[in-house]
């Protein structure tokens, strides 16, 4: 029976494409996206293979070890006699830890599967610090020992402003405890947050990683962990690396303790058991392609695969320049033999104006900051100053404490300006006795003060208060008594304390107001408040 053709026509219908499930065109993708707000860092990696098993005694089953001694000691392999801590601060006979004695926790910033990491503020220095305190107490003397190793392989790394820095380390109750300089965050949380990074940045923290490992390699070690979650930002912006637990010294010989780091960033000869320079510069591609490309490394499986057959996906790679695609390439190359050094990359012409660009970028930031924090030094000693001009309690009357009553005051002026502008500085010191910044810091306050005065005279008298003069709020009763030809005005200007009221006699304390103040001061016994009180009288009748 023949078919009714279709209304819609048999060529229509040829180029319709078959419409493909979209479940099977996400699950034949090898790779992905990152997802977005999932932090990491909180995620326990996967524990490294224990080669050390638990020694359990059944004969002495509580025998203690003398590793497993209650006091804390310092693990230096500098100083392996000395294991005294330096603190001042620690106290043996308290039962408190060496690290709740002397550090003051703030948060925690992260965990591994060696221990958890948290922000502390040293009690003695005031400095902030990171400690990685070990989860789980030593299982037996060979798992001590490499637990130890982190921390003395990391104390022998000399200083690099590419590498995390060590302060100490110490164990206690049979966990170790290791003290490094803080950083902001670490590069995984760092690209979570900020997506794909811009590829300039990216070159950025290439040429530090760089120099970190160069640093490392060229001592013969090797990081055999270089992963986002080990590499930290410092407050300058810059990539340090950090978390040297499966750190291999080549020199030593001994690779029967090495480990593979994270599966997502290992060299494919690691499954061979090649271990060697190499591991670190194709880690450290693989953490570039994510952080540039913002890309899920896959953890297994076919992309795994692809990855290290020296295919990088054009989906992802599509929007990055030729040079950090070629840069990737020779990071990635499978073969370790043929793959390139960090000398190598170091020396590549596009590293090497990145190189000289960061290191101007970087010192004209420091320099910037400097400044900066100049500029905010000159702006506190400005408000200090503005705020002593205008304080009277703070700086002027303080400054008065010599003043006697055989001063040569001049009536004018202090009718102008109230007496806290004419300290003692004003009137017994001679221009030439002072030094310049004495001088124009009483200069330039006096004279400002004076000459301000001077210009407003004519309202003064009306004023309840000019600034900060030191025009006696207690008067004596002989003034308050009542002078006929007191002017009106004067009753504003005199801030009558009830204390002072009764407070006739010389040497009575005055509990407030400025001469309650001086009156205070022992060395002012013999100071004259009727001399004073009738000069204030006389600029008052002015
Ligand atoms: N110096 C530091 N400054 C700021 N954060 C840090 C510092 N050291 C560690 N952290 C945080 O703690 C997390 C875990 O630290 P680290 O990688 O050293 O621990 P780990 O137990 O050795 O981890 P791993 O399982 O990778 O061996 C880091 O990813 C980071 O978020
Ligand atoms: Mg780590
Ligand atoms: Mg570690």
């Amino acid at each position: 029976m023949p078919i009714p053709p279709d209304t819609i026509g048999e060529s229509q219908l040829s180029r319709t494409p078959i419409p493909i499930p979209a479940f099977f065109q996400e699950a034949e993708q090898p790779f992905s996206l990152k997802k977005r707000g999932r932090s990491l860092c909180y995620t326990v990696p996967p524990r490294p293979p224990g080669k050390f098993g638990q020694s359990v005694s059944r004969i002495f089953p509580n025998r203690h070890e003398s590793w497993s001694q209650p006091r804390p000691r310092s693990v230096s392999s500098k100083d392996p006699e000395n294991n005294q801590l330096r603190s001042q601060l620690y106290d043996e006979s308290k039962q408190e830890l060496y690290f709740d004695q002397c550090f003051h926790k703030i948060c925690k910033l992260g965990m591994g599967s060696f221990g958890e990491v948290y922000k502390v503020r040293n009690k003695e220095d005031g400095k902030l610090y990171a400690v990685k305190c070990s989860m789980e107490h030593f299982r037996g003397e060979l798992d001590r020992h490499r637990k130890l190793q982190e921390a003395q392989k990391h104390e022998r790394l000399e200083k690099h402003p590419n590498c995390v820095e060590f302060v100490q380390a110490w164990e206690e109750r049979r966990k170790l405890y290791i003290q490094t300089e803080l950083c902001c965050l670490n590069l995984q949380q760092y690209s979570e947050e900020a997506g794909p990074l811009p590829e300039a940045q990216v070159w950025g923290f290439l040429c530090d990683l760089l120099q970190g490992l160069k640093h490392l390699h060229d001592r013969g070690l090797v990081h055999m962990d270089v992963k986002p979650a080990n590499i930290f930002i410092s407050q300058q912006d810059t990539c340090k690396l950090g978390d040297f637990g499966l750190m291999l010294e080549l020199d030593r010989g001994d690779l029967s303790e090495a480990q593979e780091g994270d599966p997502k960033y290992m060299a494919p000869e690691l499954l061979d058991g090649e271990y060697t320079k190499a591991a670190d510069v194709f880690s450290l591609g693989l953490t570039i392609l994510e952080i540039s490309c913002n890309m899920e490394l896959p953890k297994g499986g076919e992309g795994w695969q692809q990855l290290r057959q020296r295919y990088l996906p054009l989906e992802f790679t599509a929007g990055l320049s030729t040079e950090l695609v070629e840069v990737l390439k020779v990071m990635l190359e499978p073969n370790p033999r043929k793959r390139a050094t960090v000398d190598q990359l170091l020396s590549l012409l596009v590293l090497r104006k990145v190189q000289r660009w960061r290191r101007v970028m970087l010192a004209s930031r420091a320099g910037l900051s400097r400044v900066l924090s100049l500029f905010q030094l000159l702006i506190c000693l400005l408000c200090s100053l503005w705020h002593r001009l205008c304080d009277p309690t703070l700086g002027f009357l303080r400054s008065r404490r010599a003043f006697t009553p055989s001063s040569p005051v001049p009536s004018s002026i202090s009718s102008g300006c109230e007496d806290d502008s004419l300290g003692d500085e004003v009137f017994e010191m001679s221009p030439q006795s002072l030094t310049p910044i004495a001088m124009h810091r009483n200069y330039t306050y006096h004279g400002e003060q004076v000459s301000l005065c001077m210009l407003h005279s004519p309202d003064i008298d009306s004023r309840p208060s000019v600034g900060n003069t030191s025009t006696p709020r207690n008067v004596s009763p002989q003034f308050t008594g009542g002078s006929s030809s007191r002017s009106p005005d004067v009753s504003h200007i005199s801030r009558v304390s009830p204390v002072s009221h009764n407070s006739s006699s010389p040497g009575t304390r005055l509990s407030s107001g400025f001469l309650g103040e001086d009156f205070e001061c022992g060395q002012r016994s013999a100071f004259e408040p009727k001399n004073l009180l009738s000069m204030f009288e006389e600029v008052s009748l002015q």
